[in-house]
């Protein structure tokens, strides 16, 4: 048996996620089916200081003496011993996040949403291309088992022609608390608001199965409406109604009202897809699911089981996985999440901003490079 890839991993961004994403690297790929390939997390760095990353690499349970700290991104991706920056900062960082790792000849895994509009991400595409690296956006949801299965139950034809999927990301909050003006979620400095938070994973869902139901695949016409939060002029309540060539999505987003307010799954499903034959329906939260079922008409079973899909971990390797392929492989991009999806996302998300005159400082809307 020939020894697994080995991808070596650089953090840009010791916050929350970055946290999470690396302590899933250092699970063993082997109890998931994927001996193939081997993450090693070799770096880490943050905006500050030394002892904050290596203060970040020890609480992520990196084992001492296998990975470097630094004070500053420049450093950390200038780093000869890492392939891969996984860049974690806030949205409005990333477009000269991922072209700060792209010029030191890094290839990059971006934090969703990949950047604050589609010609930045676009830069990027063609910075990766002409460099020769790979670049993809961390939409870490598409890459689970239980996504994966869905697709192939709507491709197999299960529930007929698919017409039309809802799709909900809403997180009931106390905005005024839970988020003061700075936090990343509501601070127009850092491209908050739930449309680019929350909402992309509810795109992420009408894409992933109606985007590819068309013979050429188009960023949809859209219909929105952006309702605003007084506290930072950020969007906190948003619904996008995308019509593909052949299909409808419609897809909702709030951090003001909840999806699944008593947690018990009483608000019904936050996903579901309409099909001329039956229906699939898939639990909250959208980002990271772990049930779904098929409904077929009565005389054809009727409503299946609930079917459970749990990880270990946070979930997020699949995503690793996916990045780990395909750098072995020599692809650029990944099938998962192409480059030309993320766009056109983008693209629907730059539309509702513009029908919802949101727009965000000019400095981080900017695509100078
Ligand atoms: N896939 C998923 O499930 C999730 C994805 N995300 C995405 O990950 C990214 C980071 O989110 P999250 O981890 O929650 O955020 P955090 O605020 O916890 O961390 C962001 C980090 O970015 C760095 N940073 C650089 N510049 C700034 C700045 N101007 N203001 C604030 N932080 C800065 C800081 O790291 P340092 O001090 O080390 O430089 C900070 O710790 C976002 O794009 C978000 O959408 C977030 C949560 C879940
Ligand atoms: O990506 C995310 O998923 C989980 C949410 O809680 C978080 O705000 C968001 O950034």
């Amino acid at each position: 048996m020939s020894s697994p890839f080995e991808l070596k991993w650089g953090i840009l961004g010791c916050g929350w996620i970055a946290s999470v994403f690396t302590k899933d690297l250092l699970l063993d790929p082997a109890n998931r089916g994927a001996g193939d390939i081997k993450h090693t997390v070799v770096a880490a760095g943050t905006s500050s200081s030394v002892p904050r990353a290596e203060k970040f690499l020890s609480d992520c349970g990196v084992p001492e003496g296998t990975a470097a700290a630094y004070g500053t991104y420049e450093s950390l991706v200038n780093d000869p011993n890492v392939d891969i920056i996984y860049v974690a900062t806030p949205h409005s960082h990333h477009f000269p996040h991922v072209l700060l790792a792209l010029n030191a000849g890094k290839h990059v895994l971006c934090e969703k949403p990949f950047t604050v509009n589609a010609d930045q991400a676009k830069i990027l595409f063609d910075v990766a291309k002409q460099k020769n690296l790979f670049i993809m956006e961390a939409v870490w949801t598409r890459f689970f088992p239980l996504s994966i299965e869905v697709r192939e139950l709507v491709k197999s034809g299960k529930i007929g022609e698919v017409k039309r999927v809802l799709s909900d990301l809403s997180l009931l909050n106390e905005v005024e608390t839970a988020f003061p003006p700075e936090n990343r979620m509501v601070n127009m400095d850092l491209a908050g608001g739930a449309l680019l938070d929350l909402g992309v994973y509810s795109l992420t869902w009408v894409f992933q199965i109606l985007y590819h139901l068309d013979e050429n695949p188009k960023t949809p016409k859209v219909v929105s409406h952006v309702q605003k939060y007084g506290g930072t002029g950020c969007d906190e309540t948003t619904t996008v109604v995308c019509q593909f060539e052949k299909s409808t999505g419609i897809a909702m987003t709030s951090f003001r009202v909840g999806q699944d307010v008593d947690g018990e799954g009483t608000g019904g499903p936050a996903i579901r897809i309409y099909g001329t034959k039956g229906e699939i329906q898939v639990a909250h939260p959208a980002y990271k699911p772990v049930k779904y079922r098929v409904i077929l008409r009565k005389e054809e079973g009727g409503a299946g089981e609930w079917i459970e899909k749990k990880d270990e971990g946070g979930s997020m390797y699949w995503q690793a996985d996916g990045c780990a392929r395909a750098i072995r492989d020599g692809k650029l991009e990944c099938e998962v999440m192409p480059w030309k999806e993320t766009v056109s996302v983008m693209e629907v998300m730059d539309e509702t901003r513009r029908q919802g005159d949101l727009k965000y400082p000019e400095a981080i809307e900017s695509t100078a490079h």
